[in-house]
């Protein structure tokens, strides 16, 4: 009797503490990354569903939400990814995951994220997977319970049902101005200082004893000025789109010096942050991006310095990463988020290389790479396509001039020499 109450109590604190005051909550879940989320609020009043929510919650099946909470936002990232993983391995066919989200509107770092889990098997899988998920993680769950046209939401539990709870009605809420995924992205996802990125390698380094080292050779450059230097040409676009072959024809036409963010001495650590969640991944291409800055620093003293890759590369790729859906999603292009950082060394010149979808497809072939792309997948790298396009197109100060790099690539790099002439006086 104790251990029921206990286990009642607990679960009631979490709710609560942890999941915030669910009233003021906004909930989204990303049913069709083609169209808006369903925005749904919880009432005591019991609400009629949209038709929209009734595909949702309409349906037979059971349904359940999780959300995860830490009071360290690396152990969160982790299990939030690890459960991710986990619900795409384990869970049957006939159960569909949606990412979702609690967040209470226009209120930055509201977001709490979490899944969505529609389980149309017979089997008890899910709820096994999210006992030992409730067990083992922080992690708050939901179950979705339907009479007639209403539909109501109570907190899970695998031993016993809380029974004296109020019910939470799903009641269906208006679209949010700002879509969910861009309220955490400072600091999550992309950072404005190099003090906010090197904490997240600190905070991770018991984990990942591999940020040590990062935070080491971070250490290890000096601080430059360039004031008189000569210029330095940033060279950005998607995967295939030309840098490579660019920046060497510049570097030789030029007589300039190379450099790349990340920087080579990050290189063997990068696969291991690639595997990270964006939080860890973030940070790591953010302090790169210092590392090359005291490179430029120290070489254009020298030298033009042209450099495959730089901050428009790492804030386009997060903000297009964490944003799910539609390019109307990205955060709007005043938005703060697509300033530059204040302590990062500024290029003189970034230059955006363009081709056509179809084009960046033949030269991805030519390399051998994305032959066997499914149908599905092409729509989604589509969307993140243009995503990272646009959001490369509105970062500002400095903001990026757009280069056709369709033509020949003797073509591209005359139409390049041309701009460096004109804006850099070279
Ligand atoms: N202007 C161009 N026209 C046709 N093919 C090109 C052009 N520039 C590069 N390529 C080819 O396209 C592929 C991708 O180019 P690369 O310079 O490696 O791109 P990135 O560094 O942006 O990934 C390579 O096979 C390269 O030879
Ligand atoms: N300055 C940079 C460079 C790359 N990146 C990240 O690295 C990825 C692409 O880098 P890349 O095209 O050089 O990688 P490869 O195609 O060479 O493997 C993107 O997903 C970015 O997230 C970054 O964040 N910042």
């Amino acid at each position: 009797m104790r251990l029921k109450f206990l286990s009642r109590f607990t679960m009631l604190k979490r709710a609560m503490f942890r999941c915030g005051e669910l009233s003021s909550r906004v909930f989204a879940v990303e049913f069709d990354l083609r169209t808006q989320p369903l925005y749904f609020t919880l009432s005591s009043n019991p609400q009629e569903l949209h038709h929209a929510h009734q595909q949702l919650f309409g349906d037979d099946g059971k349904l359940f939400s999780l959300h995860v909470h830490s009071d360290s936002r690396t152990e969160k990232a982790r299990a939030h990814a690890e459960i991710k993983h986990k619900l795409s391995v384990t869970l049957s066919r006939d159960c569909d995951v949606f990412e979702a989200s609690s967040f209470i509107p226009d209120v930055k770092n509201s977001v709490v994220k979490g899944f969505f889990i529609r389980d149309k098997s017979t089997t008890a899988l899910s709820e096994d997977i999210l006992k030992t998920l409730q067990q083992s993680k922080s992690v708050c769950v939901f179950s979705y319970k339907r009479e007639g046209e209403y539909c109501w939401q109570e907190l899970w539990s695998p031993v016993n049902q809380v029974q004296e709870s109020a019910r939470q009605y799903v009641t269906p809420a208006a679209a949010a101005e700002h879509h969910p995924s861009t309220l955490n992205i400072t600091n999550s996802d992309v950072f404005y200082s190099m003090h906010e990125a090197y904490k997240v390698l600190q905070e991770c380094s018991d984990i990942i004893p591999e940020s040590k080292e990062v935070l080491k050779l971070v250490d290890e450059q000096s601080e430059t000025s360039r004031a008189d230097g000569f210029p330095v040409i940033v060279i950005e676009g998607l995967d295939a789109t030309g840098k490579t072959t660019l920046t060497e024809a510049l570097r030789e036409s030029l007589n300039a010096t190379l450099l790349k963010s990340p920087p080579q001495c990050l290189a063997p650590f990068r696969q291991r942050f690639d595997s990270e969640p964006p939080l860890i991944r973030r940070a790591f291409y953010a302090l790169g991006n210092y590392i090359t800055a005291a490179h430029i620093g120290n070489e254009s003293l020298r030298a033009p310095v042209i450099v495959d890759r730089y901050w428009h590369s790492t804030a386009a790729y997060a903000i297009a990463t964490a944003v799910g859906g539609r390019v109307e999603n990205l955060p709007k292009p005043d938005s703060e988020l697509y300033q530059w950082p204040e302590d990062l060394l500024q290029p003189n010149l970034v230059l955006l290389l363009t081709v056509s979808p179809e084009e960046r497809l033949r030269r991805l072939r030519d390399r051998g790479q994305d032959k066997t792309v499914e149908e599905a997948e092409l729509e989604l790298n589509q969307l993140f396509r243009l995503k990272v396009e646009e959001a490369y197109k509105r970062i500002q100060n400095p903001a990026c001039i757009i280069v056709d790099a369709s033509p020949s690539p003797q073509e591209v790099l005359r139409q390049v020499q041309h701009l460096i002439r004109n804006k850099c006086h070279l």
